[in-house]
């Protein structure tokens, strides 16, 4: 039985994929898998019991991830189920920058009477908006969200930019280097991961490369844009709106920024499938070993074949791998079927055995656990019903 923690409010039917048969879901201090989805995960939760986060979303700022790597835990998350819900917010962000839509309905909302309509018609003078149509957008992180947006902003008639680390070939896009899409888009999105080279990545010197009378969306994370510089660049007419999913203190009130409280990926279809998501990460992880979206594991997949199967994960380091083998051999555990991969300087190696004796696997156990680069062994049992 595994113990599941449930970190926020999940629906019943999105953890199905959590049987009753394998998993016991409870409040716990020591739980072997968490469900989270924006709620912070704590340094003292990463417990030795901690075999896998699964996070209902894409952003895993809220995970301690080098701490979980350390000891062995995977971090899952669901890329992708919501990128159709961030997408349609941009674009109604991107309309509520160039129309005044919000004046317009309190003006309308205010006015009285039975010549509504030809008030209606006076105000209008003062409501002159812009179009997207022929503008340049600049996209910042071309990942499943960024993508999508860089595609409808091409079919709403946009020039689009877009800013990555490696090369993408996106026919509805042009890929520059950081600094010209700066220097070239009306707008620009943010759809980046706060990382440590995302961090402020919106600083002094980069305000200073853009037009004047940009507009800035961020959906990505708060600290990717410096707030103290924002205020100068709005302040010094470079900034002409700026529109945050990631409400802050120091903006209230302001009437250049509009903040939306997190609500990018918040649909009900996008919470949906992002529950289901993680919930068979998790259970995919815990039953067979299998890794899917992991931001610390390798991807890692092997048909359940043998009644037994072994799991390492450890620092790539020069001998381990035949640290490994010589434990096997001396424990007399022959290998059936296999499979190695790497991902950042770690290993995720699963063995399938095709006969234990128990008194030999527990010790293989102990010294493969007490080897200095493993961070995590587990032994798992074909689970009944799988063929
Ligand atoms: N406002 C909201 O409700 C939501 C916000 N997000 C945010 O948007 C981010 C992106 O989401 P997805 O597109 O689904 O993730 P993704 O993982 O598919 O894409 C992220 C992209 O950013 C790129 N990237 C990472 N560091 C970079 C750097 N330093 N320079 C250039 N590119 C870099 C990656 O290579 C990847 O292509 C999430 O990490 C999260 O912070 C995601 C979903 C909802
Ligand atoms: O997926 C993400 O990174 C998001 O920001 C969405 O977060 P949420 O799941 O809505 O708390």
């Amino acid at each position: 039985m595994y113990k599941i923690q449930l970190m926020d409010n999940f629906t019943p039917e999105s953890t199905r994929a959590l049987s009753q048969d394998s998993y016991f879901i409870e409040q716990t201090e020591r739980p072997n898998g968490m469900m989270v989805r924006s709620s912070i995960v704590a340094d003292q939760q990463i417990t030795r019991d901690l075999l896998a986060i699964s996070r209902v979303g894409v952003g895993v700022n809220t995970i301690n991830v080098e701490k979980c790597t350390e000891n062995g835990t995977v971090v899952l998350n669901t890329p992708g189920t919501n990128a159709n819900a961030v997408k349609e917010l941009v674009v109604a962000s991107l309309l509520i920058a160039v129309r005044p839509i919000f004046t317009a309905v309190k003006q309308v909302k205010e006015l009285r009477g039975s010549h509504i309509l030809a008030e209606s018609e006076a105000i209008r003078e003062k409501l002159i908006g812009h179009e997207l149509q022929g503008k340049t957008v600049g996209i910042l992180g071309l990942g499943s969200i960024g993508k999508q947006v860089g595609r409808i902003c091409y079919e709403l008639g946009m020039d689009v930019l877009g800013y990555a680390r490696s090369p993408h070939d996106l026919s509805f896009l042009t890929q520059v280097a950081l600094t010209e899409l700066l220097k070239q888009s009306d707008f620009i999105v943010i759809l980046l991961p706060l990382t440590a080279e995302t961090n402020h990545l919106l600083n002094d010197k980069a305000f200073n490369l853009m037009k004047s009378g940009t507009c800035l969306l961020n959906f990505g994370r708060d600290q990717i844009v410096d707030n103290q510089a924002l205020l100068a660049a709005i302040d010094q007419g470079k900034i002409a709106q700026y529109i945050t999913d990631f409400p802050q203190a120091e903006f209230i009130g302001h009437d250049k920024i509009i903040m939306l409280p997190h609500i990018g990926g918040n649909t009900h279809e996008a919470i949906k499938d992002g529950e289901q998501m993680a919930s068979r990460h998790l259970r995919n992880f815990l039953l067979y070993g299998t890794v899917r979206d992991s931001v610390n594991y390798p991807n890692a997949r092997l048909l359940f074949q043998a009644p037994y199967r072994l799991t390492l994960f450890y620092q790539d380091s020069k001998g381990i791998w035949a640290e490994i083998v010589a434990i096997l051999a001396q424990y007399e555990l022959e290998i059936g079927d296999m499979s190695s991969n790497r991902k950042n300087g770690n290993v995720y190696t699963m063995i399938d055995l095709d006969t234990i004796n128990q008194e030999k696997i527990e010790k293989a156990l102990v010294e493969m656990t007490e080897l200095v680069p493993v961070r995590r062994v587990r032994l798992l049992t074909k689970p009944v019903g799988i063929k």
